[in-house]
C-alpha cells in the first residue's frame, strides 16, 4: 500500500485519479497532525503552505516523491530531497491562466483604485474626486520574467491597448516577436515602464531584484505589482519609495512573510494585497490537483514522470524508446561496481548505434545509480546518482561513436580506478533480451541476469568439466555457462548463472583449481 499524506488544501476532485486506486491511501493532515505517522508515507503533496524541510525529510524515511500542486517550489528544499533520492514534482502549467488573470485584475484594481473606493462607498461615503485614476491604455507595462505567467499578461496587456517592455535573460528574439512583445535590458525596462510586474521564480538572482538600486532607477510615479513571489520585490526598501510618493501604489498578492502579520507596508493607503490567491480558483486548483494526481499514479507504477524539478523531463514516448537501455545501463553499473571493488575516479560511458540517438542522459543517470548502489548505504537513484558520485570524487562523461562491434546497439562503460581500469559493453537485442558482449578485455556473449559467476583462468583443455565437478560436488546446479578468451591459450573467462547463490566454501573450491586465477560472485 502507497501512504499519501496530502498537507495543504488540494482539490478534491483533482485527487479523483489517485482515491480510484484500491493501492493507494490518502491520509489528509497538516504535518502537526501528522506528527506521530509521518514515518509512513511514501509520498507528499502539498501547496505553499507546507515548508518541505530538510528537517521534515529527515523524519519521513520512506519517502520517495514530493508533489507540488503548484509551480512555486520555493517552499521545498530540493536539494535535500534530491540528496535523500526523493523526486520532486510540480504542475507548472495548471494555474498560469489564473495567475496572470489574477495579476492583471490587479493591475486595474491599483490604477482605479478599486479596494480604496469599494471600502469608502461600503463605509457609507460618496466621494467620487478620491478615487481619480489612470488609464491603462497607452501605458509602458515592464514585465520582468517572461516565462508562462509573464506571457500571458502580456497578451491580456496588449489587448488593452498597451506597449509591453520585457527583461528576461533567458528569452529569445523570435518568442519575443511572436507575442508582440520588445526585449530590454532590466535598466531600460526601470527607466521606461509605467507599470512593473515581477513573473520570475525567487532565486538567489531575483531576490531583492526591485531593491533600493532599482527602484530609484524607476519613474516617479511608478506601479509596482508582484504577484510571483515575496522577496522579488524587497518590502523594507520599499517603504521610503512609498513615503516619497516615488512609487505611486503597489499592488501584492504575496509576502516575504505569509502570512505577512502587522507588517508596516499594509498601513499605506496606496498599497493593495491580497492573501496569496493567483491560483486561487475552481479552475487552476482542480488543474493542479490532478495534473500532480496523475503523476504520483504515474510514478508508482513504474512510469515516467514528466515535471520533475530534479529529474530530466521524460515523456512516455521517450521514455518507452529508452526503457531498456535504462535496465541495461543499470546493469552494466552494477556489474562493473562489483567488478572493480576499489575506489574509482572516473566513468566513461560510450553510446552506439540507435541508442546514440535517444535521451541518453537519463541512462547514464541509471547506470551511475547502478554503480553507486553496492558502494552508498543510503538510497542511490537516477534522482541523486549524480549528486552522490560528485560527493565521491567520482566524474563521469558520455561519448558517442559509431563501433557497435556488429549489434544493432552498443553501450560500453570503462571504469577508471587506482592502476585498474575495466571495460564492459553490452546490447539489448529487442524481444530477446540484454546481452553483455565484451568484459574485461574478453568478447563473450551472457544474459546480464540472476546469480552469476564469474572465473578468470588461463586456457587450458579440460578447464570446463573441472568447474562443473566441483559445482556438482557442492549440489551447485549451473543454468548457463558462458566461455570467452583473448587468444588460444591465454587469458580466459567463464560466466555461469546458477540457480541460486554459492556460499564462500564454493568460491574457496573452486580458486584451488590449478589455472584459475579469479572467482567472484556477481550480482546483475
Ligand atoms: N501568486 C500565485 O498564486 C502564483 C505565483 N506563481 C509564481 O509566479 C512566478 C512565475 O511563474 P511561471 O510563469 O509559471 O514560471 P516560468 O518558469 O514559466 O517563468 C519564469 C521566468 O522567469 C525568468 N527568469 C528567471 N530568472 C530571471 C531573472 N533573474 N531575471 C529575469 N527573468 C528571470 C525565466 O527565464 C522564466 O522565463 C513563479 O515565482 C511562481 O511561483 C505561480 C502561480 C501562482
Ligand atoms: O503555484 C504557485 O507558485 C503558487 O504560488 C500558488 O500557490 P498556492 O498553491 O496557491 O499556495
Amino acid at each position: 500500500m502507497v501512504r499519501v499524506l496530502v498537507s495543504d488544501a488540494i482539490s478534491e476532485e483533482g485527487l479523483a485519479p489517485l482515491r480510484t486506486s484500491a493501492h493507494i491511501d490518502i491520509v489528509q493532515k497538516n504535518v502537526s497532525e501528522a506528527e506521530d505517522e509521518l514515518h509512513t508515507f511514501d509520498a507528499l503533496l502539498v501547496r505553499s503552505a507546507t515548508k518541505v524541510t530538510e528537517e521534515l525529510l529527515a523524519k519521513m524515511p520512506k519517502l520517495k516523491i514530493v508533489g507540488r500542486a503548484g509551480v512555486g517550489v520555493d517552499n521545498i528544499d530540493v536539494d535535500a530531497a534530491t540528496k535523500r533520492g526523493i523526486v520532486v514534482i510540480n504542475a507548472p502549467n495548471g494555474n498560469t491562466i489564473s495567475a496572470a488573470e489574477h495579476t492583471f485584475a490587479m493591475m486595474a484594481a491599483l490604477v482605479r483604485r478599486i479596494p480604496q473606493a469599494h471600502i469608502s462607498v461600503k463605509s457609507r461615503e460618496w466621494n467620487r474626486s478620491a478615487f481619480v485614476g489612470n488609464e491603462l491604455f497607452g501605458k509602458k507595462l515592464g514585465i520582468i520574467g517572461f516565462g508562462r505567467i509573464g506571457s500571458e499578461v502580456a497578451k491580456r496587456a496588449r489587448a488593452f491597448g498597451m506597449t509591453v517592455h520585457v527583461f528576461d535573460p533567458f528569452l529569445t528574439k523570435e518568442r519575443a516577436e511572436k507575442l508582440g512583445v520588445s526585449i530590454h535590458s532590466l535598466d531600460e525596462v526601470l527607466a521606461v515602464a509605467d507599470i512593473i510586474t515581477v513573473h520570475t521564480p525567487l532565486t538567489k538572482e531575483t531576490r531583492g531584484l526591485l531593491g533600493t538600486e532599482n527602484l530609484a532607477k524607476t519613474k516617479k510615479g511608478v506601479y509596482l505589482i508582484n504577484c510571483a513571489r515575496g522577496g522579488i520585490i524587497d518590502e523594507q526598501t520599499l517603504i521610503p519609495f512609498l513615503e516619497s510618493g516615488h512609487v505611486a501604489g503597489v499592488a501584492l498578492d504575496v509576502f516575504e512573510q505569509e502570512p505577512p502579520g502587522d507588517h508596516p507596508l499594509l498601513a499605506f493607503d496606496n498599497v493593495i494585497v491580497t492573501p496569496h490567491l493567483g491560483a486561487s480558483t475552481v479552475e487552476a486548483q482542480l488543474n493542479v490537483a490532478t495534473q500532480v494526481a496523475e503523476e504520483l499514479l504515474h510514478f508508482f507504477e513504474g512510469q515516467p514522470v514528466t515535471s520533475s524539478i530534479n529529474l530530466p523531463a521524460l515523456s512516455k514516448d521517450v521514455y518507452e524508446k529508452i526503457q531498456a537501455f535504462y535496465h541495461l545501463g543499470r546493469k552494466l553499473g552494477l556489474i562493473a561496481s562489483q567488478f572493480m571493488n576499489i575506489p574509482v575516479q572516473e566513468l566513461s560511458v560510450t553510446y552506439a548505434g540507435t541508442v546514440a540517438d535517444l535521451e541518453t542522459t537519463y541512462i547514464t543517470r541509471s547506470l551511475l545509480a547502478g554503480f553507486l548502489r553496492p558502494r552508498v548505504a543510503s538510497t542511490v537513484n537516477e534522482v541523486n546518482a549524480a549528486m552522490v558520485a560528485k560527493e565521491r570524487g567520482i566524474t563521469y562523461g558520455e561519448k558517442f561513436s559509431d563501433e557497435t562491434h556488429g549489434y544493432a546497439n552498443c553501450i560500453s562503460l570503462t571504469v577508471h580506478g587506482e592502476n585498474k581500469t575495466f571495460t564492459i559493453k553490452g546490447t539489448h537485442v529487442p524481444n530477446y533480451g540484454d546481452r553483455i558482449v565484451h568484459f574485461d578485455g574478453v568478447t563473450i556473449d551472457f544474459a546480464p541476469e540472476g546469480h552469476l559467476l564469474y572465473i578468470q583462468h588461463h586456457d587450458r583443455p579440460g578447464m570446463i568439466g573441472k568447474v562443473g565437478n566441483v559445482l556438482g560436488a557442492h549440489n551447485v546446479n549451473i543454468a548457463t555457462m558462458q566461455v570467452g578468451r583473448q587468444e588460444a591459450g591465454g587469458k580466459a573467462m567463464m560466466i555461469l548463472s546458477l540457480d541460486k547463490p554459492v556460499d564462500d566454501a564454493v568460491l574457496k573450491a573452486l580458486a584451488q583449481i590449478d589455472d584459475i586465477e579469479t572467482v567472484k560472485r556477481l550480482e546483475a
